[in-house]
Formats: C-alpha cells, sequence, structure tokens
C-alpha cells in the first residue's frame, strides 16, 4: 500500500513516512503524525487501508517527537524493526531520508510535501522524468517555465540523474520544431570540436573530404545539448562565446559566417560556477550559458521516488509490475546510489535477468555484486556540489526570499536537504516560521 504521514505543519519541520507501493495499490496519501505519536503495525488504521503485511506485528512500532526529533520505538514485534537496513535496538532518532523496514513493510522519512495523489499522463515514445518529490516537482516547474523563451540553459546533477531528460523536456516544450541534437564535449581538442560544432568546408583539413554542416546547423530551428560542458576546452570558450552572443558560425576552412537558430542547453556533471571560481572556466561564457540554471538532486535525497522509478524503469526493461521481494526493496532504499538512477536501471535490468520468471525480483548474488560495484564507483566521481558559506544571517535571509521552502532553498545554494536542515536546526531557525499565509 502507499501513504505518507505528516507533521502538523508550523511546529517543526515536516516529516512523512512512505510506504514502499505495491503494483496495483493506489495513491499515496497523507495524514499528520500527531505530537504524542504515531503507532504503526498491522492492526493500526493508519492509511484508508490496512497495511496487508502479515510480517508486521498487531502493535509493530511508534513513531514520536522527542524535543525537535522524531524517534522510533519497536514494541516488541515479532520480526523487528529495521532502520537503514540494521535493526534497531528500543528507540532511534530519525533523520531525513532515512529508511524504516517494519515486518516487509519499508517507509522513508522525508521532510517533502506529499507527492500529487496521480502520476502525470505518460508519453510511450519519450523519455519522462520520474518521480514525486518536492525536489523533481520543482525540476518541472522550472522545465515549464523556462521552454518557451529563448533562453541558454544550464543544468547540472551527478552522473544519472536525468540532465539529458531535462534537455529533451525543454525542447519538447519549447515549441520548436527543428530536430534535438545532443554532442558530448569531453574528449574533443579545441580544432575537433569547432569543426563539430560549427562544421567545415571540403579540403579545411587533411581528411576532410567533403563539407560537413556541423551541429550547431543540423540542430537549427531546435535545440543543441552541449553535454559535459565542464569539459570544453578552455581554448575554444572564446570562440563559443562569440557563437552564442551572435548567431553565426563560421565553418572550419571558411571566411563566411552563417546565422542559426539554436536553443543551447549545457548539461554538466560538475557545477560550472565552481569551475568559474577555480579559473576552469571561463567567467564570461558561464554566464552567457547560464541564463536559467536547473540543478537535479541526487537519488539518494529523494529516496521516496525509488519505488516509483524502479517501477517506471521496470516497465522500460520489459518487466512491468514485477514485485520485489521485502529484501530488495529494503536493497534498493537503502543504497547510496553514486551512479543515480542509472545505477538503479543497471541493478533492475540484473535482478530482472537474475531471477526465474514469474518470481519476484530477488536480493541474489548477482544483484548483491551489481550493488557493490554501484557502491564503489562513487569514490572515483569528481564533486558535484561547490561549498557554500551559509551562516546563521544569510540562511536567515534565503528563508525570506523562499517563503520558508527548503526544497527550493537547498536546490537554490546547491545542498542537499538534510544538510540545510542541520544547518537550520544548528543556527535555531525554523523555516515553518517563514511560510507566507
Ligand atoms: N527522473 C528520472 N526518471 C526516469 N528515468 C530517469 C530519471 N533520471 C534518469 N533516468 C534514466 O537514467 C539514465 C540516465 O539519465 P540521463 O542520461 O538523463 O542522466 P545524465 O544526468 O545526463 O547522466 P550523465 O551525466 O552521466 O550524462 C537514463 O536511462 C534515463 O532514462
Amino acid at each position: 500500500m502507499t501513504g505518507t504521514i505528516r507533521l502538523r505543519p508550523g511546529t517543526l519541520p515536516p516529516a512523512l513516512l512512505l510506504p514502499f507501493p505495491h503494483p496495483g495499490t493506489g495513491p499515496a496519501q497523507s495524514r499528520p503524525i500527531p505530537r504524542e505519536g504515531l503507532v504503526l503495525g498491522r492492526g493500526e488504521a493508519v492509511f484508508d487501508q490496512p497495511f496487508g503485511d502479515p510480517a508486521m506485528s498487531p502493535r509493530h512500532a511508534e513513531v514520536r517527537f522527542q524535543g525537535a526529533h522524531a524517534v522510533v520505538h519497536d514494541l516488541g514485534s515479532a520480526a523487528g524493526t529495521r532502520l537503514n537496513g540494521v535493526p534497531v535496538r528500543e528507540s532511534h532518532t530519525l533523520a531525513e531520508g532515512d529508511v524504516l523496514r517494519l515486518g516487509d513493510t519499508m517507509f522513508v522519512y522525508t521532510s517533502t510535501e506529499p507527492p500529487p495523489a496521480a502520476d502525470e499522463p505518460r508519453s510511450a515514445t519519450e523519455p519522462e522524468l520520474t518521480g514525486a518529490t518536492a525536489s523533481i516537482e520543482a525540476v518541472r516547474r522550472s522545465i515549464a517555465a523556462v521552454a518557451p523563451h529563448p533562453r541558454t540553459v544550464v543544468v547540472t546533477g551527478e552522473t544519472g540523474t536525468g540532465k539529458e531528460i531535462v534537455a529533451r523536456l525543454l525542447h519538447r516544450h519549447s515549441g520548436r520544431s527543428g530536430p534535438f541534437v545532443a554532442v558530448n564535449c569531453g574528449g574533443f581538442t579545441e580544432g575537433l570540436l569547432a569543426s563539430e560544432l560549427f562544421g567545415h568546408v571540403r579540403g579545411a583539413f587533411t581528411g576532410a573530404v567533403a563539407e560537413q554542416q556541423g551541429l550547431f546547423r543540423a540542430a537549427r530551428g531546435g535545440t543543441l545539448l552541449l553535454d559535459e560542458a565542464s569539459d570544453i576546452p578552455l581554448a575554444f570558450q572564446p570562440t563559443l562565446l562569440r557563437v552564442l552572443e551572435t548567431w553565426q558560425v563560421r565553418p572550419v576552412g571558411s571566411s563566411r559566417d552563417v546565422p542559426v537558430d539554436v536553443r543551447v542547453v549545457a548539461a554538466s556533471n560538475r557545477e560550472l560556477v565552481s569551475l568559474v571560481q577555480q579559473g576552469l572556466f571561463r567567467a564570461d561564457l558561464y554566464a552567457r550559458l547560464a541564463q536559467w540554471n536547473i540543478r537535479l538532486p541526487p537519488l539518494r535525497d529523494r529516496r521516496e521516488d525509488i519505488p516509483a522509478l524502479s517501477r517506471a524503469l521496470l516497465a522500460q526493461l520489459g518487466a512491468e509490475g514485477r514485485a520485489l521481494t521485502p529484501d530488495l526493496e529494503e536493497a534498493l532504499l537503502v543504497h547510496p546510489w553514486p551512479l543515480n538512477v542509472r545505477g538503479l536501471s543497471n541493478v533492475l535490468s540484473i535482478a530482472v535477468i537474475a531471477t526465474p520468471a514469474g518470481q519476484p525480483l530477488a536480493l541474489g548474488p548477482e544483484v548483491l555484486a551489481a550493488l557493490e560495484d554501484n557502491r564503489i564507483e562513487r569514490s572515483v566521481l569528481p564533486p558535484a556540489a561547490p561549498p557554500v558559506e551559509l551562516d546563521r544571517a544569510r540562511l536567515e535571509e534565503l528563508l525570506r526570499r523562499f517563503g520558508g521552502r527548503v526544497a527550493e532553498l537547498a536546490r537554490h545554494v546547491g545542498v542537499s536537504r538534510p544538510k540545510l536542515y542541520r544547518l537550520l536546526w544548528s543556527a535555531e531557525l525554523d523555516p515553518a516560521c517563514f511560510r507566507r499565509r
């Protein structure tokens, strides 16, 4: 079953418990956690539907507040209560994004607003941004706001967070009739990138046996995605800046400029603004590219989207509606996902291959190995977010500006929501006091 439980607004940071939805269950529900606590168990009427989990004890565990913190307490259940994959002895404080397992039912403890009641209609042919957390909703709103405007957009986020999907959605909602063209800027020398983007005339260099129009012209009337924009060679950046200012390209070996009408989106795993600070990316090009910024949150900061993403990815893998064992659900929910949604997709595809047809997808040795592989990669990934200076005065100013909306503020400053909550608590600032009525 699905459901969310929220705190009464205005008292403490809002909190949700989100059970892992199973195929065929209804939309998510929400209700406040009362101050006096909430008992979760097979015999408790927490949502419209009962939990329907025989592994849950009638009164399994309780969540209640001690000061500013929610605390989970096992009520002597038969199967035990687990927090982030580890059994809870007596009681334990809950933190943002924590995963609780009561019997075979999973919950995510989070502070985002409840997801909308129903999923948006999906396109059969185009990739969609699956997810209902406030951070993904804000990304959708951001796409809808900027898509029709001829603005250059920078999309940042760790690898596999969906930057290319965002670029495709920007194109789809732009009303532009030309094509969507993507180029990975990594690994090109200055000269090769010029020829790739602007084209070349016949004989421009050894091997240029025929004229090439280049990707700017290929994307005419449409959208050009400059992927891995952080890898654009520094020496080439002034040339690209000139093109973005004049909307004219000069093919390599030609003396004539050709006008182009293209919407440019730049995507990067690394925060371009921090590269500018380190002198690794030109400030003038960054300013020209970042007429609008979209930041994608890492998957581990929106664990409550993992169930919906798993269902969407399974459908893409031809395993629509396939059930998961509780052990696999728990493993997917607690994993740190350094490769984000791409990593989740890989692990699910291994589970589909490794599990015999007709059985729920299980946490077998192949899946465990795939999860382990995913964990190791994290250490070799480039850092994503720049360090930020957030003292009390700055936090207060930002809370006022964002009307107490923590998810939006976190995105703006480029820190995770849990980290922002910790900063707010240590600065003794309550976002609820800044919400506009
Ligand atoms: N929110 C999402 N909903 C559904 N699928 C997603 C989502 N985010 C990512 N994916 C899937 O994960 C994979 C990686 O996504 P995408 O290529 O857009 O990531 P990226 O951020 O551009 O990665 P990279 O930086 O490595 O190029 C794709 O198969 C994509 O369909």
